[in-house]
């Protein structure tokens, strides 16, 4: 190889690799410590060494598979292990819950759906899933009392409790979620990957996603400026919990068969939400509000020829940013 190709590769491996800001990692905190040390900062940590229950002992698969039964469930079913929203590599399919358990913890599949190595994923979801919001209490009364949440809010601001369990391998495409969220990794290892809300002109984002799916190779002739957002990493172990403040983008990777709970609670006036998010996703009622004035404004701007549009939309663009951006964030 001569010394210029030897150049191009070593610059290839370079731009592969970003580098890693490993996230802050604290044992035995208290409720104080969180509230006083950790929650102002609004940066994600993880937390070790909180008691959560019974759930770390007891929920073997056989226990599951007993303890919820037959419940239905909708669960993603993909063919590969990236999971990739623009593609649509997966499918919703519906499975009793002792069936969707006992698949997403075995590697091959004599029963299936696409492939005898297809992967599965449960978000759990309410009863009704366009008006009720998922608590686990509610829909696996069994499997409720076992896990104790970290009383780290008021209990009042509690919003849902989520099943995420998945197989090895499967991941889950990157996306910010607009509340305060505790994910509790209560059986099996899982890397995340997380990026600020202030990466998020880097990210590729179409509504809550990053298009950006492969965030361990990513390609960036097609997605130059996402070499530009920092990568924050953790690896979550049973009986981690993983703190992740709103709109914090993360990227989930199951390395085995896991379960775990995530919790959001709305730590904003209850009315600053929309009244019809059931997910913990959607924008926050003035964002939403302020969007759509938006796309007026941008419309009326389409009155002017070309030469004006762009000066004015320039100028709004400072001034956009002049009012919003705010200089105490890092
Ligand atoms: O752990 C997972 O499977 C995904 C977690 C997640 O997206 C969340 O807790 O908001
Ligand atoms: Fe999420």
């Amino acid at each position: 190889m001569g010394e210029k190709e030897l150049e191009i590769e070593h610059q290839e491996v370079a731009m592969e690799r970003q580098p890693v800001i490993p996230l802050a990692q604290y044992t035995g905190v208290t409720r104080e410590f969180f509230l006083q040390e950790i929650y102002p900062l609004r940066k994600p940590v993880v937390l070790r060494g909180i008691d959560l229950g019974p759930c770390t002992a007891k929920w073997t698969v056989d226990y599951l598979i007993q303890a919820a039964g037959k419940k239905e469930v909708k669960v993603h079913v993909a063919a590969e292990p990236q999971m990739d929203f623009l593609s649509k590599n997966f499918v919703y399919r519906t499975l009793p819950f002792d069936v969707f358990v006992k698949r997403a913890a075995e590697a091959k599949h004599t029963e299936y759906f696409i492939s005898e190595d297809e992967k599965y994923y449960l978000r759990s979801l309410g009863d009704d899933p366009r008006k009720d919001i998922a608590d686990l209490r509610k829909q696996f009364p069994l499997l409720g009392d076992d896990i104790w949440i970290p009383e780290y809010f008021d209990k009042e601001k509690l919003f849902s409790t989520v099943f995420r369990i998945s197989s090895a391998g499967l991941q889950l495409w990157t996306h910010y979620d607009v509340m305060d969220n505790f994910l509790i990794q209560v059986t099996g290892r899982k890397q995340v990957v997380l990026y600020s809300p202030r990466d998020a002109p880097y990210l590729y984002l179409s509504g809550t996603k990053s298009e950006v799916l492969d965030v361990d190779r990513p390609d960036f002739k097609r997605y130059p400026l996402f070499a530009k957002a920092r990568r924050y990493e953790c690896l979550l172990e049973a009986g981690d919990v993983l703190f992740i403040p709103a709109l914090w983008f993360h990227n989930v990777t199951s390395e085995e068969f896991g379960v775990g709970v995530n919790v959001f609670w709305k730590h904003l006036p209850s009315e600053c939400y929309d009244k019809t998010d059931t997910y913990g996703n959607k924008d926050l009622a003035a964002a939403s509000r302020a969007v759509q004035i938006l796309d007026r404004a941008l419309k009326t701007l389409e009155e002017l020829p070309e030469e004006y549009k762009d000066f004015y939309g320039r100028r709004m663009v400072l001034h956009i940013q002049k009012k919003t951006y705010s200089t105490n964030y890092e």
